[in-house]
């Protein structure tokens, strides 16, 4: 089974045919900004290794697409602002606002630079996030059928056979919630983010330099006995809302003033899809998968996660 999320459109009013067609150019382009960017985030040296040209060309010519299609949206919507037409109230649009509230203290092509810096970071930061947090989701439901059945019972309470969800049965459904948590801790899809040091510090007897990197790994500390008893079982309990909140050794979408833009976001699109996906089918894993991680920078089930997938209620297997 492979998840397949659509929020360009919410995003940017704009269709890309992806269910269609994952070969698109556009969506190809992402994939290889976010391993470039992973490539030299990881080595220093990469982008100086000769042998590395010629990928690194393909990844200069995948961020000038991002960029140029970025500058026809933008400016196609900038056309339909100045022509009075209904506008969505998307991403789009809140970026060229906000590029406009900063124009005022700017001058010169900032505007546009930025706007586009917004939008290349929007796409390559939302990459495949919440559809590879989706497939560990299942993965893991579908090894733990008591866990399963609990999460399936709580939809069938709060939405039944309802088509639409709405915002109130999403916060109902807390025990789907823990289980999201709880995936995210042990499969931190973003797993690693990173600082750099404006003034030399000490933290616990370790002296960092000014300048220096430094990398906080979210799987590393989701995985730890000093902060998670029993780490490597998947417990939702860990994430029910009466239990001691994690202090600063949980952290999926990062912290502080630049963690995770879209956080909330990805938190309601996967709780929908989940909801849909229990409400209307039974799963089982198809047998003898191996559960390896693949990291590629965001971390995803590395041969997919296969299943024998049925309408509830129904005999025939597909
Ligand atoms: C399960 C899904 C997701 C996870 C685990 C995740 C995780 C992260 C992490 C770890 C960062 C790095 C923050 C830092 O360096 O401190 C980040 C940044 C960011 N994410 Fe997400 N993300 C997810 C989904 C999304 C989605 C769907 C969007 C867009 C709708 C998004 C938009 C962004 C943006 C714009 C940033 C950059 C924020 C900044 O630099 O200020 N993310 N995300």
């Amino acid at each position: 089974m492979k998840v397949y999320l659509m929020k360009w459109p919410v995003a940017f009013g704009v269709d890309l045919d992806v269910m269609n067609d994952s070969e698109t150019p556009f969506p190809k382009a992402i994939v290889t900004c976010l391993q470039g960017m992973v490539h030299v985030m990881r080595d220093v040296t990469f982008q100086f290794n000769p042998k590395n040209r010629k990928f690194i060309n393909e990844v200069r010519e995948a961020a000038k697409l991002l960029r140029d299609t970025g500058r026809k949206w933008i400016h196609e919507r900038k056309m339909a602002v100045q022509n009075g037409e209904d506008v969505p109230k998307d991403i789009l649009t809140q970026i060229l606002k906000t590029a406009g509230s900063v124009l005022q203290e700017n001058t010169g092509n900032d505007d546009e630079e930025l706007m586009l810096d917004n939008f290349v970071t929007f796409f390559v930061a939302g990459q495949e996030t919440t559809a590879n947090q989706l497939a560990f989701t299942v993965m893991e439901l579908g090894r733990l059928p008591e866990i399963l059945e609990k999460v399936k019972q709580e939809v069938d309470d709060v939405i039944g056979m309802r088509q639409e969800i709405s915002f109130d049965d999403l916060r109902k459904m807390t025990y789907l919630s823990q289980v999201l948590k709880e995936t995210l801790r042990l499969y931190p899809t973003a797993p690693s983010t990173s600082r750099s040091i404006p003034k030399d510090m000490t933290i616990n007897g370790i002296k960092i330099p000014t300048g220096y990197p430094c990398f906080f790994n979210a799987y590393v500390c989701g995985r730890m006995n000093k902060f998670f008893e029993d780490p490597l079982k998947f417990d939702p309990e860990r994430f029910h809302p009466d239990a001691a909140k994690p202090y600063y050794c949980y952290y999926p979408f990062s912290l502080g003033p630049r963690s995770c833009l879209g956080q909330s976001f990805a938190q309601m699109e996967a709780k929908v899809v989940m909801a849909k996906l229990l409400q209307r089918f039974d799963f089982s894993l198809v047998p003898g998968q191996s559960f390896d991680i693949l990291d590629t920078g965001t971390l995803r089930p590395k041969s997919g996660v296969m299943c024998n997938i049925r309408h509830r209620g129904q005999n025939t297997t597909g």
